[in-house]
């Protein structure tokens, strides 16, 4: 029983292999997670309804990108210390730690607890007495001590922090670097249901995260803590966009401004963008304005961040219709470059380019094609009858404007007053990114007109 084992025991029996742990989601962020305990000793049983994701962890193949993933995951699986099933019953019987890492999305704009309460099931049928559950995908607070309890606690009649531990510790990764931000960035966040719970919970991410554990005064602090991070980003990049479309306005370059302004500490001044995506930024907020909202109270700063990041691809969508109308071009060829939702990764979870696409197609605009150097194919602009393309050059050549979503690296290089030097091009920098863009009809977000 892992509450009757002292702090020191707990970290002897990871490090000597001796605690098996099953995680439930091998996604971006189940797959670095279960390779950072399997890193600290654990042998591991990963558990995902995809059979082909199953196979591939079993052939020491990552279904991910990520940085180590690969090299990790062939040398522990090769070791017999991970393994991968779709049989979410016998990894929770066989395991003396599960922790929980599937997708809590929203759904009709509603926390959509689906994959949790499968992922609860299966570890139910498999609970033992002592045992310790850990959930670290993001969740609306309440959310452990309310929906996952009671569905531990009905399926097997055990009692919480009684008969087995639970406990709740987000994930505090970003896709590119998630690893590392686990085993040595920073402080792992963990909240017990009760101090049984925090301890065991506690002592064992000593052993994962080299920067140690923050413990907190319970689960649902920590589950409020993760929400915190995230919507004080949202609210920051939305401060930026609002500031960067009066800098434009004024003729102003808001980069100089955000530069000069976060030479001092206090100030944070965020990136403004074509908008916000992935799976984490956006939806925290609204997981934190239902739970307001259901006790009467208005977040109206949050509810606003979240209008004015969500305008964005529509605002972006008004300045190509101006660079349009300055080059005289009704029917533009357009070309969009990115649709990862965030610079250097093949994600393309609610990208503000879905968005874009479909406010150019709603100001009339049909010919667009998007870009991107790591998505080879993707169904949403397949049924929108967009093409995507990897070929840079044949978009650079075809478009008439050329409109920068994502923050790739790549587009960086660029030198678009060259390409401007051969044929007029409008260039609207949706991520004011571009530095070489004499002579094109240029824009940025936060930057003024310049036709010159
Ligand atoms: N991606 C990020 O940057 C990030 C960062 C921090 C936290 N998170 C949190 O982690 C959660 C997971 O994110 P992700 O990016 O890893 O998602 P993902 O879509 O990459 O992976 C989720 C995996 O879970 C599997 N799955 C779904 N239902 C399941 C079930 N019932 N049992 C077992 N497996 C199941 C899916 O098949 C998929 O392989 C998110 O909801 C978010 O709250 C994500
Ligand atoms: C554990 C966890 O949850 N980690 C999160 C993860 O978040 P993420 O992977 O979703 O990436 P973000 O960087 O937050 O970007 C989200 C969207 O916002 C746009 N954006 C961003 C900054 C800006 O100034 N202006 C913008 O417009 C960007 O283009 C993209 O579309 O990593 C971040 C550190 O990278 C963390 O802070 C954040 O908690």
């Amino acid at each position: 029983m892992l509450a009757e084992l002292s702090d020191e025991e707990l970290k002897s029996l990871l490090s000597r292999g001796e605690i098996r742990a099953s995680f439930f989601g091998l996604g971006r962020v189940g797959i670095p997670s279960m390779l950072a305990w399997a890193n600290a000793g654990a042998r591991c049983i990963g558990v995902d309804v995809k059979k082909d994701i199953v196979m591939k962890i079993n052939n020491g193949e990552s279904p991910i990108n990520e940085p180590l993933v690969q090299d990790w995951l062939s040398k522990f699986v090769r070791d017999g210390r991970v393994r991968a099933t779709t049989d979410g019953a016998s990894a929770s019987r066989e395991t003396e730690v599960k922790v929980i890492t599937v997708p809590v999305t929203l759904l009709n704009g509603k926390p959509d607890l689906s994959a949790l309460e499968k992922a609860a099931l299966s570890i139910a049928a498999g609970l033992k007495r002592g045992d310790l559950v850990i959930l670290e995908s993001s969740v609306p607070p309440g959310t452990t001590r309310g929906f996952l309890k009671r569905i531990l606690e009905e399926k097997t009649g055990m009692k919480a922090e009684d008969d087995f531990l639970l406990a709740y510790s987000p994930e505090r990764i970003a896709e590119g670097r998630a690893i590392k931000d686990i085993v040595e960035n920073y402080p792992k966040i963990v909240g017990g249901i009760g101090p049984k719970s925090l301890r065991v919970a506690s002592a064992l991410y000593e052993m994962i995260a080299k920067k140690g554990v923050k413990r907190m005064s319970n689960e649902m602090a920590a589950e409020f803590e993760k929400l915190a991070e995230g919507v004080y980003r949202d609210v920051n990049i939305a401060l930026a966009n609002e500031l960067a479309e009066l800098c434009r306005e004024l003729g102003l370059d808001f980069e100089e401004i955000r530069e000069a302004a976060n030479s001092q500490p206090y100030s944070h001044l965020h990136k403004p963008g074509t908008g916000v995506g992935g799976l984490c930024i956006p939806i925290y907020p609204v997981f934190l304005m239902e739970k307001a909202n259901s006790l009467g109270i208005k977040l109206s700063l949050v509810e606003t961040a979240r209008k004015i990041n969500r305008d964005m691809p529509g605002k972006i969508s008004f300045l190509v219709k101006k660079v349009a109308e300055i080059m005289e071009l009704s029917y533009p060829n357009i070309g969009i470059l990115g649709l990862a939702f965030r610079g250097d990764l093949d994600d393309s979870r609610l990208s503000p380019t879905y968005d874009l696409v479909l406010e150019l197609m709603r100001l009339g605009y049909r010919s667009i094609i998007v870009h991107d150097p790591f998505i080879k194919e993707d169904e949403v602009l397949k049924e929108l009858g967009v093409k995507l393309t990897s070929n840079l050059e044949e978009v650079l050549t075809w478009a008439d404007i050329i409109v920068i979503s994502t923050d790739h690296s790549l587009y960086k290089e660029i030198d678009f007053s060259k390409l401007c030097a051969r044929r007029r091009v409008g260039l609207v920098d949706g991520r004011d990114v571009v530095e070489n863009r004499a002579g094109c009809v240029y824009v940025g977000v936060g930057r003024p007109f310049s036709y010159k």
